[in-house]
């Protein structure tokens, strides 16, 4: 047992360890005010306040205990205000349990146009209809808590990849000095929380010091960001294999944009919690199928008479009532249909990954398999 500590208003309990290799990687639950989460957790991303193609009451069935909300899109569309105004996202979207809100730094550098960084935040034009922006430490926290967020993120620069050790030394600096100022502007409350986001990209004292600011600032959790930026696994498992130890081991360790299941096993083998990524949903709406006999590409013309389920003791609705050939031409034809069946399967996958990982842990067991 490891010394707990509030998260925020109940415990979070490290109920197993594994042993050797997996010495690092451990099963727990978080208590918030929506409800447990049990880690180590995959978080579907519902961008625009959906999971595209499913139901919230599909995606509970899945098995997710908590789901992402990206800031950037719904301050732009339907505006933080209106949400507040309409009952916050849980409402808006009729999903009760956790719900983390990034904090839109990322999705502004990689959507938005004409953007410019100053030390106050980022301003830019929305990709919409190219009005006028800020995102700032603030203004972020401030939108998070409007929507109501569970878990709310840091507002944090991600380095991009490559980057020269300067580069990446004055923006994790900036990251530091805009925690400071997100912590500051988060409204504690019991049930909730807020995630600092450590970066200094692959440059292991950067990636210290980036941590012990933000241990001065006592977040609820602690995300490593900056990570599956175009590096590979090897680099981003280099990277990992120090990088959450830099974290309190008490509090929940947060992989953002991960990733495949090998991705995946591996971050929980060195001392990972939560994840999210938009591959499930993504690769599935464009036919890929996540299977233990590997990736199926439902579009390959070998599947066009083919009789069977994606997976024969899958309990997904795509595996029990229908057959590769159906979803082969549901997904040629573009039929919405195929999208839902194709993201409902991926998300079982993956809870169902996330599922047995839980349960090796907890039982001790190695869980090098990859399904
Ligand atoms: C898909 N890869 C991926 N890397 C990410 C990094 C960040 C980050 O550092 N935010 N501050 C966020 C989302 C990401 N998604
Ligand atoms: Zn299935």
């Amino acid at each position: 047992e490891v010394s707990i500590t509030k998260f925020p208003a109940d415990e979070r309990k490290i109920i197993a360890k594994a042993h050797d290799k997996y010495k690092k990687a451990r099963a727990g639950i978080i208590n918030t005010r929506h409800g447990q989460i049990h880690t180590p957790a995959f978080m579907p991303v519902g961008t625009k306040g959906t999971v595209k193609a499913m139901l919230p009451e599909s995606v509970q069935t899945t098995g997710a205990d908590i789901i992402l909300g990206n800031t950037y899109h719904l301050m732009l569309q339907p505006g933080a205000k209106r949400v507040f105004k309409l009952g916050g996202l849980h409402k808006f979207m009729n999903w009760s349990k956790p719900l983390l809100t990034d904090s839109g730094g990322f999705q502004v550098m990689s959507l938005s146009k004409l953007r410019k960084i100053t030390e106050e935040g980022v301003i830019f034009n929305s990709h919409i209809d190219g009005s006028k922006f800020m995102l700032s430490p603030e203004s972020s926290t401030e939108i998070q808590y409007l929507l109501g967020s569970t878990i709310t993120m840091a507002f944090d620069e991600c380095t991009p990849y490559p980057s020269t050790y300067e580069q990446a030394k004055s923006s994790m600096e900036l990251t530091s000095r805009w925690a400071k100022r997100s912590r500051k502007a988060f409204y504690s409350r019991d049930g909730y929380g807020q995630f600092g986001i450590i970066q200094g990209s692959i440059y292991n004292d950067l990636r210290l010091k980036s941590a012990l600011d933000l241990i001065e600032l006592d977040f609820e959790g602690y995300a490593i960001g900056g990570l599956a930026v175009g590096e590979g696994q090897e680099l981003m498992f280099k990277v990992l294999d120090y990088a959450p130890d830099l974290l309190p081991i008490n509090k929940p360790r947060y992989l953002m944009g991960v990733g495949k299941p090998a991705d995946i096993i591996g971050a929980v083998q060195r001392g990972i919690d939560m994840f999210d990524c938009v591959i499930p949903t993504r690769s599935g709406r464009n036919g890929q199928a996540f299977t233990k006999y590997g990736v199926v590409n439902i579009r390959n013309s070998k599947y066009k008479e083919d009789n069977t389920p994606l997976e024969e003791d899958c309990l997904c609705p795509a595996c029990k009532n229908y057959t590769k050939a159906y979803l082969h031409y549901l997904v040629k034809v573009k039929e919405i249909l195929g999208a839902m069946l194709m993201t409902w399967h991926n998300l079982m996958y993956f809870q169902k990954l996330m599922l047995r990982i839980r349960e090796y842990i907890a039982q001790g067991k190695d869980f090098d398999f990859i399904s």
